[in-house]
Order: structure tokens, then sequence, then C-alpha cells
């Protein structure tokens, strides 16, 4: 289980509350209007933001304090984060190495890691020759092999067209169905939502809630939400 205990998140002056849990292995979304904090939520488990009150537990361990680095958290941007001078094997590989230098075994996961994205034919390509869709599946091979227990989404797939975001997005299902990853992403489309999470954190008005079931609380929505989705 994922704990956030009565923590507060600094973001510049702005400040975020958050009480909540979220299940292992649970898939979540996190909606909100623009500004209100989602990032911010995101942030704050990944260890890049300060928490003036409050902890941060997984599984009973305080992350509070452990850096970006040692906790159990693979992050997944919007770009990608890809090096355009790296193969797309070799930015896979950084997830496993940040030298690079892999045994034949960690080269086989690689190529695994690869395949399971459907990418085992381009493994030697540099990301400039691959479409926005390949792109986000090297980043999202990548944060497969760096195994971590919570997968973090900040909007990963916004620049994708509706079919290729559709198809991202269940590729994640199926991967944290795979591993048992928690799921945690930011995105202002509902039906992102919809489509992968079983349940919603909403933020809204400095605080981010603990989660609700998708579909009650898209069906029925706060007054927050409500002007927020239009
Ligand atoms: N360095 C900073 N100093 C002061 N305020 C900041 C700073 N960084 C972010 N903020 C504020 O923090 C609030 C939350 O930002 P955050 O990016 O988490 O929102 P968001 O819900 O992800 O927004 P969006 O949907 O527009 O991406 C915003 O109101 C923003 O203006």
């Amino acid at each position: 289980m994922l704990r956030l205990e009565s923590c507060e998140v600094a973001n510049g002056t702005f400040t975020l509350r958050a009480d909540l849990e979220i299940n292992k292995g649970a898939k979540l979304a996190i909606i909100g209007p623009s500004g209100a904090g989602k990032s911010t939520l995101i942030e704050a488990i990944a260890g890049f933001l300060p928490l003036p009150q409050g902890r941060i537990l997984w599984q009973g361990e305080d992350l509070t304090n452990l850096p970006p680095g040692q906790r159990p958290v693979a992050m997944l941007f919007q770009d990608g984060n890809l090096f355009p001078h790296l193969t797309v094997a070799q930015n896979a590989g950084l997830g496993l190495r940040a030298n690079l230098r892999l045994s034949s075994s960690e080269h086989a996961q690689v190529q695994n890691a690869l395949s399971r994205v459907g990418l085992a034919d381009l493994a030697a390509r540099k990301p400039a020759a691959l479409s926005g869709g390949q792109q986000s599946r090297v980043a999202l091979a990548r944060v497969l092999l760096q195994r971590r227990d919570i997968l973090l989404l900040d909007e990963p797939f916004a620049a994708l067209g509706p079919a290729l975001k559709d198809e991202m997005l269940d590729l994640v299902a199926e991967i944290a169905d795979e591993t048992g990853a928690t799921v945690l992403m930011v995105s202002h489309d509902p039906k992102d939502a919809r489509r992968i999470a079983e349940q919603v954190v909403l933020v809204a008005e400095g605080e981010a809630q603990p989660p609700q079931a998708t579909a009650a609380l898209l069906d029925n929505p706060p007054p927050a939400l409500k002007t927020y989705l239009g």
C-alpha cells in the first residue's frame, strides 16, 4: 500500500494537502482542474518536492527522506526523455544501468523488454528514426527494465493521436497487470481514466482526495469536477 499520511507538499508558494491510501497493484487516474496540483502530487511521490508535513510510506517503509533514485518509483514523462545519440536498445538499457555496461543476460533483458513493447526489430535505430508512438514504447521499455513497484505517468501520451494513445494506455495496463505495478496516471481526459483506472484521485481546492471509484465519480461529478469537465 502507498500511504500519504497527513501530507503537505510544497511547490514554490503552492501547498497541496493529501491524506490517502492507494492499494498495491491498483491503477489510478489523477484528475482535476488545471493548476490544481496533479503534477505536484506525482512529483512529491517521486521525491522531487519537499514535504513540510506528513510522511509517504510504501508497504510500511517510510520514503519521506529518500532521494528519488532510491524510491521504488519509475516515472514516464511526456517527451519520453530519450537521448537522440543513443539507439533504441541503449535508451531502454538505461533502465538497467546508467553506464550501459550490460552483461549478456542484461542485453537479453533489454531485448525482451523491446519485444514486449513491439520494438524487437528496431533495437539499432536512433529515436529520430521512430514515430511518436514508437518513441513512447522505448520509454515504456526503459520503465519496464527499471522494475519499480510504482509507475508514475504525467500525461505521457498527450501528444499522440487518440487511437495510438488508447493503444499505449492498454499496453501500460497490460504490463502493470503482468508485473503487479501500482500505476498513478495524471490525465486531462476522463476517457483515459475510464479506460484503465478503476479509481480516481481528484485533485481540487488544494487537496488530493482519497481514491474514489472511477465510474461513480465521473457519472456524478462534484461541482469542482463538473466545471472542469464542462
Ligand atoms: N515554483 C512554483 N512557485 C509557485 N507556484 C508554483 C510553482 N510551481 C507550480 N506552482 C503552482 O502550483 C500549482 C499546482 O501546479 P501543478 O503543475 O501541480 O498543477 P496541475 O494540476 O498538474 O496543472 P496542469 O493540469 O495545468 O498541468 C499551480 O497553481 C502552479 O501555479
